[in-house]
């Protein structure tokens, strides 16, 4: 067929290097930016074929998140824009990993298997963040989407949560927005000017606030929706990328990992930062008191106010929906109790990356899902959406009730429901705050943190490391589970677990306990018992 006359030209410019073996991991394919060019056509071919397969329009973004400048990556976007589905990952890993002769016979496997016409129209949605590679790298997905004679829209350097967002719109025939980079800010801008339009007494002082832009794309598309907010907020952007390099010690990552405030903003005392990370779906928050100590409110701190404010407001609305907060085994134990104990909402636990937690989410009337570093949002079931929707529309219901209606629905509004959104979630974070009259200290002193510690230990092959119970537990290699319990049992309100990372080669430890040097030495004890069991390389982990 003609079509794969054309694939077999247009690969040949994008050349798999012989032997390259590359998997599609936590959040996509993740390397250094040099061996991706073949990854990035061959994605634009596979998301042609889902667009066929699912007769709608599938995003591809490229990106590689918090990992540094040099790294690239790429995550298909499925319909109703979440993260594609697992079976699509493994033909990603076939398709990506085929030798140059052998990628026909690998595609018309795939178009096999999933019984796909290969007539059917096709539409494919593509974005990149600010990565000097990216520029070369969304050109590839778009030879391979055109090689395949599908239809494309490039949006050209997006968030990737704004992508999501387009595929979204686009496949509701606009019923969730409009699908352009406008429709987005007017969206969300306008939702949050109706919730904070009749709080009381808004200084500037309380719409003012620092944001870390991580030196990415997130920085440019904050700058860009400012002034549809019409100074609702007032933000002072740090890390726009005009000197300093991706991730390069700023961003959420940076500052989760290493709690502290990142370099290249000025920051005095008590006044408020948000720092995104290098695609702008992960949002952390922090301030320093007037002794200088840092505070961070992460993910699961932006988890319990959001929870909090929602079951708030369902319980004065009167509406019955159930509610959930989806959390993964790095969510601090404190976190976990307060939201079972205090706020008696469900918990779950699920596997570390997005798609998970999302799916998890989706079981519930109301399901917030946040991971520990920030990335999460809140889904509402088609059934909640109508619920609240009635209810604001009732000629019979109160004002009072109303109103918290309205309060609920441009909650929704203002939430990007399709993946975890930095700026969707600064927007929601704000409004809750100001509705409730809370300042981030009374946040903050919501629940206090455990003292943890997170590592990274290198192995031979990460591989060999396998998890069971939402990854809390190792069932291989045998005997490490038993050398994390001995350490474990010997603190106070301990906790610790490791698993193979699926952004990077290394095996990832987490340690919480009662006191920073218990959970540094806890840390370190499990990193050793890592390095011992599971074939560490290089140096032996030291003592922090
Ligand atoms: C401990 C941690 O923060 N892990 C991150 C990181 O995954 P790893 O599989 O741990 O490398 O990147 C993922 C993608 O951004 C994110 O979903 C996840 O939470
Ligand atoms: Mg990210």
């Amino acid at each position: 067929m003609a079509q794969f006359e054309g694939v077999s030209q247009m690969s040949a410019v994008h050349p798999k290097p012989v032997g390259l073996v590359l998997q599609y991991g936590t959040a996509g394919f993740r390397t250094n930016s040099k061996q991706l060019d073949h990854v990035m056509f061959r994605m634009g071919l596979l998301a042609t074929l889902r667009s066929k397969k699912t007769k709608a329009t599938i995003g591809v973004m490229v990106t590689a998140s918090h990992n540094p400048e040099e790294d690239n990556g790429v995550k298909l976007v499925d319909p109703m824009g979440e993260m594609v589905t697992p079976a699509w990952e493994g033909y990603a890993t076939q398709l990506a990993n085929a030798e140059q002769e052998g990628l026909l016979t690998a595609l018309k496997d795939v178009i096999e298997r999933e019984a796909i016409s290969i007539a059917q129209e096709a539409s494919v949605f593509v974005g990149k963040d600010t990565r000097p590679s990216s520029e070369s790298l969304s050109q590839a997905v778009l030879d391979g989407v055109h090689a395949l004679e599908s239809h494309s829209k490039d949006y050209g350097l997006v968030t990737t949560p704004q992508l999501h967002y387009m595929v979204c719109c686009q496949n509701t025939q606009g019923r969730y927005g409009d699908a352009t980079v406008k429709g987005y800010y007017q969206k969300l801008s306008q939702a949050f000017i109706q919730l904070t339009k009749n709080v009381p007494n808004r200084t500037d002082d309380q719409k003012a606030l620092l944001v870390d832009g991580a030196n990415g794309i997130g920085a440019l598309k904050v700058c860009e929706m400012e002034t549809y907010l019409k100074k609702e907020l007032q933000l002072s952007v740090f890390n726009d990328g005009s000197s300093g390099k991706l991730n390069h010690r700023c961003g959420a990552d940076y500052v989760k990992v290493q709690q502290r405030a990142p370099t290249g903003v000025e920051m005095s005392a008590g006044e408020r930062c948000w720092s995104y990370d290098g695609d702008a779906d992960r949002i952390v928050y922090y301030y320093s008191d007037s002794a200088g100590r840092f505070h961070l409110l992460d993910g699961d701190k932006i988890a319990t106010l959001i929870s909090t404010y929602l079951k708030e407001l369902l319980t004065q609305a009167g509406l019955d929906l159930q509610i959930a907060v989806v959390q993964t085994a790095y969510a601090n134990g404190s976190s976990t109790h307060y939201l079972e104990d205090t706020m008696k909402v469900i918990v779950r636990c699920t596997k570390t990356g997005v798609k998970h937690l999302h799916h998890a989410a989706q079981e519930f009337d109301i399901g917030v899902y946040f991971e520990a570093n920030g990335h999460g949002t809140v889904l509402f079931s088609i059934e909640a959406e109508e619920k609240i929707q009635q209810l604001a529309q009732d000629s019979n219901t109160n004002d009072k009730r109303k109103n918290t209606a309205l309060l609920l629905q441009n909650t929704v509004n203002l939430i990007n429901q399709t993946v975890g959104d930095a700026i969707s979630d600064m927007l929601l974070i704000e409004a809750v705050l100001a509705i409730r009259g809370m300042t981030v200290q009374q946040w903050d002193a919501i629940y206090t943190d455990l003292p943890n510690r997170q590592l990274k230990v290198k192995v031979a092959d990460r591989r060999v490391i396998d998890t069971t119970d939402a990854e809390r537990r190792t069932v291989g290699p045998a005997g490490l589970q038993e050398a994390i319990d001995i350490p474990v049992n010997k603190h106070r309100q301990a906790r610790s677990f490791v698993r193979p990372s699926g952004t990077e080669d290394v095996v990832r430890v987490y340690a919480e306990a009662d006191t920073q040097e218990s959970a540094d030495a806890l840390a370190h004890e499990v990193s050793l018992a890592v390095y011992r069991l599971a074939g560490g390389v290089g140096e032996e982990p030291k003592p922090l």
